[in-house]
């Protein structure tokens, strides 16, 4: 039994569950601490030391004998310092590099391991800009907020117990409006995540928009709809803008509040100061001491603000990440197919919750043999197929593959074993070698010519130049029959054990699928084939038939118990010949 739903994320849990997802980068991040930290006492000793020069000064009691040692100090402390910024900076770059380099490691091997499935997740264009763009924005979180956080924390308590040497009551003046600025950004957080998170979601919006616009954009052109979809695009592109300026004005406000309040306390901090030195509770260079350190409270806090912005646009691409890397993954045990008889037992799918697609499914197929499904358009047989496949995983129920269910059966052996043929596999810009060889990388030339004769793409493609000929883009240079011939032709050579031909021949004449469907024949006793598909007269020649109608299983058989028993898969199969020898006979007459 399979449920597998993406939890719902609670924003704290994002830098829990990060933190240990990162890992190197973790030291870099703790170093980096570390030397805002040394900056921090370096930036104090060089200031204590200018104060006591310039008290000195002032006084006229500086001598060489205290100058030396007092600007040595100086001098130590501001080297200390720079040393100090230029290793923060590095290691915050490298922790940064590595945060970049983990994750989309980590996405990608998370894509390899669920294969097909994480098209349930997200679609290609968010997944492309969470591994882009995303993972951008958690190198801002992680090499940025996360040690900025930390310092933001140690800078106040380290100066107070420095400062309360000097003077209790103005360093616990500075210290009471450190909570302020948390305080405020804690303010505007909740509404601030909820705007990142609708900012993100349009973003991703737009981008499949986008992608989807440049991708029918022919279609799009045939039925002049190219001038609308701009318009509607532009829509898109400034409700983008219009959130993006939403974004800025929050940023800004936020920004503000934390600058008044930062400075505000730091001038506040100062004129007590100068009262006491004033007073004479406080010597001069005391005085100068919190004059130019008061700030320091209140910066790193100041400089947590800005970052918090990146870090929340991080969170939300963070979230879309978990979603991703909470798919279910196979199990430990996971282990090699070794037979392939394939049997479900009352497995239902839902894209949509409340709304199955498929019901109550339970079917057997003998490895080795060819089946069928049939059924009206919309029925459900590619969803099944998907299914079949290990592309959808939230099915309810049992599928098991040579007893294995899919989360015990290794990534790998799913891949080199079951192989899913669609009517639209991707031809990719290259060769014919190229894209055959994209089904087994070291397949001999004979080999590669053998599938082309078996799915009699052979002549043709001599015809052209041999395995070398030139394809262009989604095999543009091709017809649909010949995509789908050459599609096959790399199945063929990929060399699995279940076959699932999903309307792989929906392109083809008559002659050519003729040969394919010999050659499934042949196939099968061999390798499982699961033929899908409208064209009814090439079911019935199916050992199996699989009827589905409305996403229920209806009937299954060898076409003539079904023609007889099913009046449902009758009235298809006699529907269909009546549509042929209509067209057939219009031929003739013509
Ligand atoms: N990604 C999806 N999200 C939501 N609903 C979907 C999705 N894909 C398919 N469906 C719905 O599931 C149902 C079955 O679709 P499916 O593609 O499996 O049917 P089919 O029998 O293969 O149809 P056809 O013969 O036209 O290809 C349809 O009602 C369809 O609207």
């Amino acid at each position: 039994m399979k449920t597998s739903d993406s939890k719902q994320l609670k924003p704290v849990t994002v830098p829990r569950r990060l933190l240990p997802l990162v890992g190197k980068a973790k030291k870099y991040i703790a170093l980096t601490v570390l030397f805002r930290w040394l900056e921090l006492v370096g930036s104090v000793g060089a200031v204590t030391a200018l104060a006591f020069l310039l008290q000195h000064g002032w006084e006229q009691t500086l001598f060489a004998g205290l100058l030396f040692p007092w600007l040595t100090l100086f001098a130590g402390a501001v080297l200390l310092r720079f040393l100090c910024v230029w290793l923060g900076t590095e290691f915050s770059q490298r922790a940064a590099v590595q945060v970049k380099k983990t994750l989309r490691s980590r996405i990608y091997a998370k894509l390899l391991k669920t294969g097909l499935s994480y098209r349930e997740k997200t679609s290609t264009a968010a997944l492309l800009q969470m591994a882009v763009d995303g993972v951008e924005q958690l190198q801002v979180y992680l090499g940025g907020y996360v040690p900025q956080f930390c310092h933001s924390l140690l800078a106040p308590v380290t100066l107070f117990f420095l400062l309360a040497f000097l003077n209790l009551k103005v360093a616990l003046l500075l210290l009471l409006g450190v909570p302020l600025i948390p305080l405020a950004m804690f303010g505007v957080q909740k509404g601030a995540r909820r705007l990142m998170r609708a900012y993100w979601g349009t973003y991703t919006d737009l981008g499949q928009g986008f992608l989807e616009s440049l991708q029918g954009l022919t279609t799009l052109k045939i039925y002049g709809a190219d001038q609308a979809r701009h318009d509607q695009m532009n829509a898109a592109a400034e409700g983008f803008r219009r959130i993006t300026m939403k974004v800025l004005r929050m940023q800004l406000a936020s920004v503000t509040l934390m600058d008044l309040i930062a400075y505000g306390w730091t001038a506040l901090g100062i004129i007590v100061a100068l009262t006491e030195v004033a007073k004479g509770r406080m010597p001069l260079w005391s005085g100068i001491c919190v004059i130019l350190l008061s700030s320091e409270f209140f910066l790193p806090l100041r400089l947590l603000g800005s970052f918090f912005h990146s870090s929340m646009n991080g969170i939300a691409a963070a979230e879309k990440m978990f979603a991703l890397l909470d798919l279910a993954e196979p199990a430990e045990k996971a282990g090699e197919l070794d037979r392939f008889d394939i049997r479900l037992a009352a497995c239902g799918f839902s894209y949509v919750k409340g709304r199955e697609t498929l019901r109550k499914i339970s079917l057997e197929i003998p490895a080795g043999s060819f089946a069928a499904i049939v059924g009206e358009s919309g029925s459900g047989k590619s969803t099944l197929a998907g299914i079949l496949a290990g592309v959808h995983r939230n099915y309810t129920g049992s599928i098991r593959i040579g007893g294995r269910e899919f989360d015990g059966i290794s990534p790998e052996s799913l891949r080199r074993r079951i192989v899913l043929v669609e009517h639209n596999a991707h031809i990719f810009k290259g060769t014919v070698a190229d894209n055959l060889r994209m089904g087994r990388p070291e397949a001999s030339l004979q080999e590669m010519a053998a599938v082309l004769k078996r799915v009699r793409l052979y002549d043709f493609v001599m015809a052209q130049g041999g395995l070398a000929m030139p394809l262009r883009e989604q095999g543009a240079n091709l017809s649909g029959g010949q995509r789908q011939r050459l599609a096959l032709a790399r199945a063929l050579l990929h060399g699995g054990d279940i076959y699932i031909l999903d309307e792989a021949t929906s392109n083809m004449d008559a002659e050519s699928e003729e040969s394919v469907l010999r050659v499934i024949e042949t196939m099968a006793g061999e390798k499982t084939v699961i033929l899908i598909t409208h064209r009814m007269a090439a079911a019935a020649r199916a050992e199996r038939i699989f009827v589905l109608r409305d996403g229920v299983l209806t009937g299954q058989g060898g076409h003539t118990t079904l023609y007889r028993q099913n009046a449902y898969y009758a009235g298809l199969y006699d529907g269909q010949q009546g549509i042929e020898n209509f067209a057939e006979a219009r031929e003739v007459f013509v």
